[in-house]
């Protein structure tokens, strides 16, 4: 059996500080290739990465929308979460201003993302606790509140990148009537046209 599960990690919204290099990339990197690049560079657009992970008797796949932080992809953001069954939406521990933003993208999916939709509230660069400006507390608080996955991440140190994703589905339900014909094969109900590959 397979479960498909489309993923989206965002940050940076309008009007609020722009708030790329929070470690999404590196996130999905960790996960797929467990690989961590130092020098990795800016997403331009978003990546596609599929990761297939077994659980108990089943396979379950991951298809993973990474998405561009930067502010001139904003628009493109509504095209990966509208048919997506999660969102993982990355914060770094070590910047406030990303906390904040986090919000503004729990705001923006709850009015216009699907209505089911499993988000996940990830507060990446845990390795750098010595510098840290979001107290885990207050975040756990938050996401509680809204219902959402907490974990705090370390991409670089490979710390909770696989239980992030594990509990993640956990909580989505299997396709019924999912097109699978075979172990390696998938469907996406929605695929954006506007693609660029990098890292993994
Ligand atoms: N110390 C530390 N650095 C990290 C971690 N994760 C990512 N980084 C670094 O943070 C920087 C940005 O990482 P990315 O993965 O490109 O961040 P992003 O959120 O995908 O950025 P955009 O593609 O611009 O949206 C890079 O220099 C990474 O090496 C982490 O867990 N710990």
């Amino acid at each position: 059996m397979i479960n498909q599960f489309v993923q989206y990690s965002g940050q940076t919204l309008d009007s609020v500080p722009l708030d790329t290099g929070v470690g999404k990339s590196s996130i999905v990197c960790r996960f797929v290739q467990d690989h961590f690049d130092h020098n990795i560079s800016p997403t331009i657009g978003a990546s596609f990465l599929t990761k297939t992970v077994p659980c108990g008797n089943e396979l379950h796949k991951f298809l993973i929308w990474d998405t561009a932080g930067q502010e001139r992809f904003h628009s493109l953001a509504p095209m990966y979460y509208r048919g997506s069954a999660a969102a993982v939406i990355v914060y770094d521990i070590t910047k406030l201003d990303s906390f904040q933003t986090l919000k503004k993208w729990v705001k923006e999916l709850k009015e216009h993302g699907p209505e089911d939709i499993v988000v996940a509230i990830a507060g990446n660069k845990n390795d750098l606790g010595d510098i840290r400006e979001v107290p885990m507390k207050e975040a756990k608080e938050f996401a509680e509140s809204i219902a959402a996955i907490f974990i705090e991440t370390s991409a670089r140190n490979a710390v909770n990148v696989e239980e992030l994703f594990q509990k993640i589905s956990k909580q989505i339900p299997p396709l019924e009537n999912a097109e699978v014909e075979s172990n390696d094969s998938f469907k996406l109900t929605r695929q954006p046209s506007q693609t660029t590959r990098r890292c993994c």
